[in-house]
């Protein structure tokens, strides 16, 4: 049984926070905006990923071993002024990718409605929205969305388009209309 969203939705309390690297993400994120308001607000790194596959999977890879938490470009000084923060983010590693566990390490969400989305490539969230709730210990998180059979094939590396955008923009809306988010 979902929890719903418990406080009410007014124009500008809502924030979403995404990291993209090939624009997945950030496609659904510019979806949910369309549909429900909001700041959006990408995550960028002081020392950005590099361009080529094979070495980001490598970097993430020991990323996560070290747990180390890269820092941010992004600030967000107003973040008292959102009562619910859509949280965005692709599978890397089978996980939550480390800029946004440096996020939800940086700035506190206690209180607030807080929503996970995801995309992956086929393989699923993983234990990203585990870390959701681990990171948010006191916020009211809401059942999460994350894209089924999303899969890259060679080469491909976005995929939100055509048919498949059209399947995600009518999921997102069942999805927000489940967890009680009004749509414009
Ligand atoms: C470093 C890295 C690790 C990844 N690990 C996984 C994974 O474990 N499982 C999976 O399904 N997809 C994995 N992917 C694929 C992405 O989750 C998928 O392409 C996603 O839609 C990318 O979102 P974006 O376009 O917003 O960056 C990985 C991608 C990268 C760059």
């Amino acid at each position: 049984c979902a929890q719903k969203a418990t406080k009410k939705i007014t124009e500008g309390n809502v924030l979403i926070v995404y990291l993209s690297r090939t624009n997945n993400t950030k496609t659904v994120a510019e979806i949910i905006q369309d549909k429900v308001g909001g700041k959006l607000v990408g995550l960028e790194l002081v020392n950005p990923y590099p361009e080529n596959y094979k070495e980001i999977v490598a970097q993430v890879d020991s990323e996560n071993e070290k747990d180390f938490l890269p820092d941010l470009k992004t600030q967000i000084n107003n973040l008292d002024e959102y009562d619910i923060v859509f949280l965005g983010f692709p599978t890397w590693d089978m996980q939550m990718p480390p800029p946004m566990k440096s996020f939800l390490t940086n700035y506190n969400l206690d209180g607030k409605t807080v929503i996970p989305f995801n995309t992956n490539a086929g393989y699923g969230v993983g234990s990203g929205f585990k870390t959701v709730k681990a990171l948010c210990p006191n916020a009211n998180i809401l059942e999460g969305y994350s894209p089924k059979g999303v899969i890259e094939r060679d080469g491909i590396l976005f995929v939100m388009e055509g048919e498949k955008l059209i399947e995600v923009e009518r999921q997102v809306s069942e999805w927000l209309q489940k967890i009680g988010i009004k749509t414009k």
